[in-house]
């Protein structure tokens, strides 16, 4: 493992003895919920700096965004609230806008999770949202992405192409034309994800791109609720596209409560990123208890490594720690839940 933990995941970790830890570690697990420009080893996007710094093209705003990005990022970013967390994206967009630059930042992300002597998980959806510029256009960003994925096994490592609340229809079209002709020629792209700025854009305009998602055979995994802020109207929207999965879901009322258990929507938990993020105080206050104490469908995932300084087997510590450090789960009760990551994979 090169990414430096730390933080709540990290204490979690320190606290458990040597055979906890290789419990964690040998447990067969998925990671579902981790975005590629998130989960970038700090080393790779400083080696990225380097070579754009080398290259003629770059304008001193691009050079001083980008050093004051990474600045944070080594220093470990405090959040004031979950909409400082999106401003740490255009600094490391800077450095993965051209194909190459982005098939390299992949090879790094999935080594990170998936390589070396005690691998983060055994099956690794990576999700991430096409971006088009003057290098590339929106499919050869998913083609250079998928290229990388695919040098796994179809059992280690699978790609979900993201929507933003941002985008445009058009936009939006776009990415899931993309997406269903790649997968009907027999590519690995299994979901649709929706994320971005919880607050940003209006539900109803990606009714027509979820359906088709759907009718296509691609999972469909939504980030919902994410604040307290998300209204009621958008919350019931989302749940209208039937996902099979929820990214977060922290603030669903009683009646999506009620629809998400009826129908045991696997909820992606992303506990570090949460309590970062100030969505949630404590580990205690986390929905996850909830859901723990309901035995509903639920897979433990890091969101973004990047930002968060957080592991899979740092995230799985904080559910077999002893509180306050962790939430106390039984290591019989932690193999289930790894387990439970890996049935809600997307086929
Ligand atoms: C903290 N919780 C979160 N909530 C919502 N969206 C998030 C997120 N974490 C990451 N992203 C989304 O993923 C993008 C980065 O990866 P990709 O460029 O897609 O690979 C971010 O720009 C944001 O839109």
């Amino acid at each position: 493992m090169s990414q430096h933990i730390a933080g709540p995941a990290a204490l979690a970790l320190a606290s458990l003895s040597p055979s906890q830890i290789n419990f964690l570690q040998s447990l067969p697990k998925a990671e579902l919920h981790a975005h590629l420009n998130g989960s970038i080893p700090l080393s790779c996007l400083q080696e990225l700096a380097a070579q754009h710094a080398s290259g003629s093209q770059a304008t001193e705003f691009q050079s001083d965004l980008i050093r004051d990005g990474i600045d944070k990022l080594q220093k470990g970013v405090d959040l004031v609230e979950i909409h400082d967390f999106f401003k740490l994206f255009p600094a490391i967009y800077a450095l993965t806008s051209t194909p190459d630059a982005l098939a390299f930042a992949t090879r790094a992300v999935l080594r990170e999770f998936l390589d070396g002597e005690n691998p983060q998980c055994s099956y690794l959806e990576i999700r991430t949202t096409p971006r088009r510029n003057e290098n590339m256009t929106r499919r050869q960003y998913i083609e250079a992405v998928l290229a990388e994925v695919e040098k796994y096994d179809s059992d280690q490592a699978a790609l979900i192409v993201s929507l933003d609340r941002r985008m445009g229809t058009e936009d939006a079209a776009e990415c899931v034309d993309v997406a269903i002709d790649l997968r009907h020629q027999g590519r690995r792209v299994v979901g649709i994800d929706l994320c971005g700025d919880p607050m940003a854009g209006n539900m109803a305009e990606f009714e027509t791109h979820f359906r088709r998602a759907r009718e296509s055979g691609l999972g469909i995994t939504l980030h919902i609720a994410e604040t307290a802020a998300n209204s009621s109207v958008d919350t019931s929207q989302l749940l209208s596209f039937q996902p099979q999965r929820l990214g977060h879901a922290t603030f669903l009322d009683e009646a999506a409560k009620k629809v998400v258990s009826d129908k045991r929507i696997c909820v992606e938990i992303c506990l570090t990123s949460n309590i970062l993020c100030k969505t949630v105080p404590l580990l205690d206050d986390h929905h996850i208890v909830e859901l723990l104490k309901n035995g509903h469908p639920i897979a433990i995932c890091t969101d973004d490594i990047l930002p968060f300084r957080n592991s899979l087997i740092g995230e799985y510590a904080l559910l077999l720690a002893q509180p306050p450090l962790g939430l106390g789960v039984t290591e019989d009760k932690v193999q289930k839940l790894a387990e439970m990551s890996l049935q809600n994979r997307f086929k």
